[in-house]
């Protein structure tokens, strides 16, 4: 609702209160068109101020109501209705004006915000556009080169920024409200033409048409096949070539589309996930509510290898001392000198108000006996691990948290070595460290909850999107990443290239496909997993079915003769010798993989990309519905924030659990059997919960969580 108050004097005030964010919802806006034509009506009236309840002003539209029938009065017209005012109507911007929120403002006369506030119009990750005006009337406030920047990307800028921009007429450090009432008292009375934006024309540079061009082919270039950046670039079009009635109508025709698309549902869902998997919670049945994070001001990182560096630079960051500590004098002595640099540069990208903690480097284990918590990096080996732990737990004060950063290794046995198992967890970071969002904390059976929710507290300090997973091998993200390596493996062997591979995958939305992902992280660190798993090495007989699976002995091959990657200048592809990065066909894997084919008597076929996408894909999906039944993770929520953030799947396509659901349970459940029965692809067997689901008519994903718990009451998972 909004709330209507007269100030002494004779501005009215219109507090939007919906919390936590005022979002527009239904009830929001019937409050707004109401009270405004209250101070219409009152003679008494000569200004408004609009602004929201507990010092935010407005999150925008309220998505939760995009999923249902739209009821109550329009943003579009309620805006129109603000700016045709003919006294001043001012916003008071506190906290955040968003989307919707920053529409708003824009229909009123003039806007006012406090210092710390945040302004934009993120409809694009949502896969709209600011579908209330907003693509009309910014463009014509602020320039179109401007408007181009903050519509096509949705970032977030301050109050100074948006004062720059021309967005706001002031900003102040103390109250925003205040300010605000005693402006629209100033101006009361004078001519508002000039203030209605849409009435203005919109100011662009001489050569709009090649700018246009230009951002709309890089928006093509990153969007991966998203609708709405490009969308967005229409709308732009439109407002710097069209009067504003026009350009409305463009901007109503693009919304309907999009707002249509399955692709602005995904990211809805992919918003929703993101905030789903910080409300974590165990099979114990502790959650985020019930459980007590301590907050954590001095941590050790232990290893100065690639990750270790990175995480030594997302701890700092957030203000935390950091003991850095490598035993290596010569990897110590690197870091002691990268990680500084690291950390100014990304400070300074982040223009950060809270000043980096103190890193101290040291070579002696010893030095962590003060700290709250310690996060293990050293090299993925159990053996390395273990001593690191034993060592650890001598060497801290009882009660400090112990963290390790391993991909894939038992929690629980590295738990055990410890006097206090409840106070280890994992903490999986993805490289590089201080860049990547993704977080999994894994939790052993005997993993407390102050543990879990200490490593998700310090995850979400450090800006990362934690996700709560059980202990399993590869837990959620790597576990699933096996089929589908697997699969694409068998595909070369069948016939494909790894050229053809990776097309699909990257046509499909993946930044790059599996087989360049594999050459930019090292063909070897599958490579030693499979040897410390006995599935290849000395003695073991080189077939093409190992530990009674199929098994595709090629990337073995690869490592064997030295083709690791990137950083060998080789792999999958060829570069410009080591350390390239521009990855070419390969002649020499052409015939690699004839002789392989030749060798193992296997003819080679050609193949669909719909069938690399559907042996790949599907794989993966499956493996999900493994999880999920195993509550290795919570719910399907927690699978696509994972794989959304950790391993390049692309936003607009919500995540691979969301992504079973476009395209329907049923159809995935035949493509797994049709595929499963081939008798050279055994190893898809469809998941007992993906047959449940199907069986029960195929309830939409947000239903899952609900639908597995009662399964697993009845014991039917
Ligand atoms: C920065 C935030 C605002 C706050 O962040 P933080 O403090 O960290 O808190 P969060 O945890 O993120 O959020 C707290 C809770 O609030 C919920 N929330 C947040 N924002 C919204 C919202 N906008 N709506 C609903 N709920 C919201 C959030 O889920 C949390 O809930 P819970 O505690 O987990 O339960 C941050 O939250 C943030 O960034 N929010 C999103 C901001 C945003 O993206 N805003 C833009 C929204 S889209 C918009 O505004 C669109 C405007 C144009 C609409 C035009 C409408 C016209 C429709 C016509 C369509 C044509 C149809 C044609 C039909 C046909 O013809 O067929």
């Amino acid at each position: 609702m909004a709330r209507y108050s007269r100030l002494p004097g004779s501005v009215a005030l219109i507090t939007l209160h919906n919390p936590p964010v005022n979002a527009l919802s239904a009830a929001v806006r019937q409050g707004i068109v109401d009270a405004v034509q209250r101070a219409l009506k009152d003679p008494k009236v000569t200004s408004v101020v609009i602004c929201g309840q507990n010092g935010k002003f407005c999150g925008g539209a309220d998505i939760r109501e995009f999923a249902g029938p739209m009821s109550g009065p329009p943003l579009v017209p309620m805006i129109h209705a603000i700016e045709a005012v003919d006294k001043p109507v001012a916003a008071a911007i506190e906290g955040v004006a968003l989307g919707g929120g920053l529409e708003l403002a824009l229909g009123c006369h003039y806007r006012i915000a406090h210092s710390k506030a945040v302004l934009g119009l993120p409809e694009v990750t949502l896969g709209l556009l600011p579908g209330a005006g907003g693509s009309q009337r910014l463009p014509r406030l602020i320039g179109l080169t401007a408007a181009l920047d903050l519509i096509t990307t949705g970032r977030h800028v301050s109050a100074a920024e948006a004062l720059k921009l021309g967005i706001l007429d002031q900003v102040t450090d103390n109250n925003a409200v205040d300010l605000a009432v005693e402006f629209v008292r100033s101006v009361a009375g004078q001519p508002l033409d000039s203030r209605r934006l849409s009435t203005l024309p919109c100011p662009c540079p001489p050569d709009v048409d090649s700018l246009l061009d230009k951002v709309m082919s890089k928006v093509r270039q990153r969007s991966r096949g998203a609708l709405a950046p490009v969308a967005c670039v229409q709308a732009l079009r439109a407002a710097a070539s069209l009067p504003y009635a026009q350009g409305m109508e463009k901007e109503r025709e693009l919304m309907a589309t999009l707002f249509n698309s399955g692709q602005a549902r995904a990211l809805q869902y992919a918003f929703f996930s993101q905030r789903v998997v910080g409300k974590w919670s165990l099979p114990s049945g502790a959650s985020w509510d019930n459980s007590t994070a301590r907050t954590i001001s001095k941590a050790a990182v232990i290893g100065l290898g690639t990750m270790g560096r990175g995480i030594v630079v997302a701890l700092a960051l957030t203000g935390i001392s950091v003991v850095a500590v490598e035993t290596q004098e010569k990897q110590l002595a690197e870091a002691s000198r990268v990680v500084p640099a690291m950390l100014q540069r990304e400070a300074g990208r982040r223009r950060l108000a809270t000043p980096p903690g103190v890193i101290s480097f040291s070579s002696n284990l010893q030095d962590v006996s003060e700290v709250e918590l310690v996060i293990e990096a050293v090299f993925e080996d159990m053996s390395l691990k273990l001593q690191v732990f034993k060592h650890l737990a001598s060497v801290c004060r009882p009660g400090t948290l112990l963290c390790s950063n391993t991909s894939g290794l038992d929690i629980d046995q590295l738990a055990a070595v410890t006097q206090s198992p409840g106070l280890v967890v994992g903490m999986h970071f993805f490289a590089p460290a201080h860049v990547m969002k993704l977080l999994e904390v894994v939790y052993g059976p005997r993993s407390s909850p102050e543990a879990v929710a200490t490593a998700m507290q310090l995850g979400k300090r450090m800006g990362k999107v934690g996700v709560a997973v059980g202990n399993c091998p590869g837990f959620v993200g790597n576990r699933m990443l096996k089929p589908y390596l697997e699969q694409a493996n068998f595909l070369l062997e069948e016939g494909a290239t790894p050229q053809q591979v990776d097309e699909a995958l990257e046509e499909f939305g993946f930044p790059m496909g599996v087989f360049r992902m594999s050459d930019l992280s090292g063909l070897d660190v599958g490579w030693r997993i499979r040897k410390e798993a006995g599935l290849t090495g000395p003695g073991v007989e080189s077939t093409r079915t190992r530990q009674g699976r199929r098994y595709s002995p090629l990337p073995d091959q690869m490592c064997e003769a030295g083709r690791l990657g990137q950083k060998t200048g080789k792999g999958w592809y060829q570069y410009d010798g080591p350390g390239g990065r521009v990855a070419r066909s390969d002649p020499w894997v052409d015939i690699f993989l004839e002789t392989y084919r030749a060798e193992h008597g296997l003819v080679a076929r050609s193949i669909t990309p719909e069938e690399i996408l559907e042996r790949c894909l599907y794989a993966l999906i499956n493996e999900g519905f493994n999880i999920l039944q195993d509550a290795v993770a919570a719910g399907p929520e927690d699978i696509d924030a994972i794989y959304v953030f950790g391993y390049g799947w692309p936003r607009h396509r919500g995540g691979p659990m969301f992504h079973a659901g476009q395209v329907g349970l049923g159809r995935i459940l035949e493509r797994l059997n049709h595929h499963h029965s081939h008798p050279d692809v055994p190893h898809l067997k469809p998941s007992t919960l993906l047959r449940r689901l199907v069986a029960a008519g195929s309830p939409p994903v947000q239903k899952w969580r609900e639908f597995i718990n009662k399964e697993r009451v009845h014991s039917q998972l």
